[in-house]
C-alpha cells in the first residue's frame, strides 16, 4: 500500500484538477438487441449524452474523457458534437476502449492530463445520477479520503449460494442486511491511487473486479461510502428503459430538464 493518501489527510493538491472518465464501451447484452448501449436514447437525447451532461452539471468537473467502443470513438465524438454542452467550461475527449469496463477505464486513466488530481469514474449507463451525488464524492476525495462510493441500503434480502446451472441453487449464507449497501457511481479517487490500482491489476487476468473502489480496497486503501441517490440507478435490463423514460418525463414536467 502506497502512503502517498490516508483517509485522515488530503494529498490532492487544492489547485489539481477534477475529471470524469466515462466507460461507454459496453454493447448493453441484457438490454437486448439494438445500439451499443450508451447510444440508445432517453428523451429523445443519447444515454452517454445525458452522462456527460450529468457529469459536466457539477462545477468542479473541467474535464469529461468519455470511453467509446473500440471501433466507434468516431461516431461518438461525432454524436457529443451534435449534443454540446452549454457553455464552454467542461473540456470532452474521446478514446477508444477495451473488452472489460476495467480495460476501458483504464485507457480512460492513460488519456488524463497531469494537472488532474480527483478522477471521478461514472457509468454512461446511470445517465440520471444528481449533481448532488456528484458533488458529495468528489467533497468527500478533496477532504482526504483516497476513495469513495455513493451506494444505497438494500430494499431485498441477499443470500450467498451455491451456484447451479442446473436445478435450484443451494443457499449457504445470509448476510447482514443491515451491513450492506448498493453501491453506484460516480465513484471519485485521488488520481495516484485509481492509478496505482490499474497499473496493480490491469494485467492480472481472472483479477477483474467489477468496480474501480474494488481494485483500491485490495491494494489496502480505505474506501468509504457517501449517500447514493435512487435515481443514480444503471441502466442494464429493459425495464430500466421504462424507469428512466419516467424518471425524464418527471424531471422535465417539474423543472424543464
Ligand atoms: N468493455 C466494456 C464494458 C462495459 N463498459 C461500460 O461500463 C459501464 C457499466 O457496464 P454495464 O452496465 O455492464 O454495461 P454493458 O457491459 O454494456 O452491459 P452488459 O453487461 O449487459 O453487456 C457501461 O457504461 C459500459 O458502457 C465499457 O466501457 N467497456
Ligand atoms: C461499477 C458498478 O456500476 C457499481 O455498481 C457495477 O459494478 C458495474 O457492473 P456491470 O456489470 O459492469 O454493469
Amino acid at each position: 500500500m502506497s502512503d502517498r493518501a490516508t483517509s485522515d489527510g488530503s494529498s490532492v493538491p487544492a489547485e489539481a484538477r477534477t475529471a470524469a472518465v466515462i466507460p461507454a464501451a459496453g454493447r448493453g447484452v441484457r438490454l437486448g438487441p439494438g445500439a451499443p448501449k450508451a447510444l440508445r436514447t432517453l428523451g429523445g437525447i443519447p444515454m452517454l449524452v445525458h452522462a456527460v451532461r450529468a457529469m459536466a452539471a457539477s462545477r468542479a468537473v473541467s474535464l469529461v474523457v468519455v470511453v467509446a467502443p473500440p471501433d466507434g470513438a468516431a461516431e461518438v465524438r461525432a454524436l457529443l458534437d451534435e449534443f454540446p454542452l452549454a457553455g464552454d467550461r467542461t473540456e470532452v475527449l474521446v478514446v477508444p476502449g477495451g473488452a472489460t469496463r476495467q480495460e476501458s477505464v483504464s485507457q480512460g486513466l492513460r488519456a488524463l492530463p497531469g494537472d488532474v488530481g480527483v478522477v471521478l469514474v461514472h457509468d454512461a449507463a446511470r445517465p440520471l445520477v444528481p449533481v448532488d451525488t456528484v458533488d458529495a464524492v468528489v467533497a468527500a476525495v478533496r477532504a482526504g479520503s483516497p476513495a469513495v462510493v455513493p451506494a444505497l441500503p438494500l430494499a431485498d434480502t441477499v443470500k450467498r449460494v451455491e451456484p447451479r446451472r442446473d436445478g435450484p441453487e443451494p443457499v449457504v449464507a445470509t448476510p447482514e442486511r443491515a451491513l450492506l449497501r448498493a453501491v453506484q457511481t460516480p465513484q471519485g479517487f485521488d488520481r495516484r491511487v485509481l492509478d496505482e490500482a490499474h497499473l496493480a491489476f490491469d494485467d492480472a487476468p481472472g483479477e477483474g473486479a467489477t468496480d474501480d473502489a474494488g481494485m483500491v480496497e485490495r491494494l489496502g486503501f480505505p474506501v468509504v461510502v457517501v449517500p447514493g441517490h435512487e435515481e443514480a440507478f444503471k441502466v442494464t435490463r429493459p425495464l430500466d428503459l421504462v424507469l428512466a423514460e419516467a424518471v425524464i418525463a418527471r424531471r422535465r414536467a417539474n423543472d424543464g430538464f
